[in-house]
């Protein structure tokens, strides 16, 4: 199979010529960050440490994750942007008032006008290591997106542009992203994919496997758990859930960074150039470990953007998960760049024990 890399990767490659340990993207775009995908709702349990059955009142917070991660990215400085569809009710003006006080661009959330709702994600807490999700995602908004409804100018006015592996899961949605990767190649924009598997919303495994596929050929960092990665392999032989193997394949197509995450053990990157590189997850007293994901990728892309090699970006998108896991919310508790390294700092100073 043929490598294939954009332009800007080549002529950065040309330039160093150093082993790759960081990460560049194209310069002088109007935004650092644009995220497509679901704009939702989390209502997260008040009563924690038992079932949902016994749960009787909940928070609501935005979610949904990609929305979430475009938040961290926010309170990380950078410029941010993104491309969905809201319910036209109170949930749908909540979530667009909440990411216009992030600042976050939403001249690309566009308003369902055929009744969708808002999806809705309750979280169980039955205890900081037992948490459960339960979705309400039928006939929801942001799978309404459709492909004309995307903006190209936004998106070639972007330095990467994450996509949500979930939007792929119905049309008119799964067409949008399609045409969204189509529009980040055309003009060089860094495509990150986070598999972002979430079973609800998919017809059956096989469908899953094809169209994560299908995005990932087209992405330059991909970023999953290893169950996500597993879910993508439905036809492959990785039998012993190798995360080399994993990686290596994306490595034919466009990709020149893989990171598959591991909870608690940490995470592992691979680069197109062959460095691998672990990182260890911090101590955190945790409350929840949803969220983890979402503020683990705003800190690593957050590092990238920033210069910091991939190992510091790691490390920095593992101490922002702390920070969220050890708190109530996802979006709300994303941290700023100060409470990250703060917390860094009290890691190392033996600080903070895990709890
Ligand atoms: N219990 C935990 N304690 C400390 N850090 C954690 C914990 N769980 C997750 N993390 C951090 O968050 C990152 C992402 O978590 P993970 O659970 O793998 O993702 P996801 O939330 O997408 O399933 C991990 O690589 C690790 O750095
Ligand atoms: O993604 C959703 O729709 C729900 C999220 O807002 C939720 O808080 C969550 O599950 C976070 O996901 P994670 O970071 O992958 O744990």
């Amino acid at each position: 199979m043929q490598r294939r890399h954009s332009a800007t990767w080549n002529l950065y490659y040309k330039r160093r010529r150093v082993n790759l340990l960081s990460y560049i993207f194209p310069s002088g775009r109007k935004f650092d960050f644009t995220a497509i995908g679901r704009l939702c709702i989390d209502l997260n349990a008040n009563e924690i440490n038992r079932p949902m059955e016994e749960t009787m009142t909940f928070t609501k917070y935005v979610g949904g994750s990609p929305a979430n991660i475009a938040i961290g990215m926010s309170r990380l400085g950078h410029k941010t942007a993104f491309i969905g569809k809201i319910a036209d009710d109170q949930m749908g003006r909540f979530i667009q008032g909440y990411l216009e006080k992030e600042d976050i661009d939403t001249s690309n959330v566009v308003t369902d006008k055929t009744g969708a709702v808002t999806g809705l994600a309750f979280t169980e807490i039955k205890s900081p290591s037992e948490c459960s999700i339960l979705m309400y995602r039928d006939n929801v908004a942001d799978l309404k997106l459709g492909p004309l409804e995307v903006n190209e100018e936004l998106i070639a006015n972007s330095k990467a542009l994450l996509v949500s592996g979930t939007a792929l899961a119905a049309s008119p949605s799964r067409e949008a992203v399609l045409l969204s990767l189509d529009y980040a190649r055309k003009h060089g924009t860094t495509v990150i994919l986070d598999i972002d598997y979430r079973p609800y919303t998919w017809n059956s495994a096989e469908e899953t496997a094809v169209y994560y596929n299908l995005a990932a050929e087209k992405s330059d960092i991909i970023i999953g758990t290893r169950e996500e990665f597993d879910s993508m392999e439905r036809f492959e032989n990785n039998h012993d859930h190798s995360d080399s193997f994993t990686a290596s394949k994306w490595f034919n197509y466009s990709a020149k960074l893989v990171i598959i995450k591991h909870g608690k053990e940490g995470s592992i990157a691979y680069t197109a150039e062959g460095l691998e590189q672990r990182a260890k997850s911090y101590p955190a007293k945790v409350i929840k470990t949803f969220g983890a994901g979402d503020s683990y990728a705003a800190g690593f892309i957050h590092g990238l953007m920033s210069g910091l090699t991939i190992e510091k970006s790691m490390e920095f998108g593992s101490a922002a998960a702390c920070i969220v896991i050890s708190s109530h919310s996802c979006s709300d508790a994303m941290p700023t760049v100060a409470q990250v390294e703060d917390y860094i700092e009290r890691c190392n100073r033996g600080e903070i024990i895990a709890g």
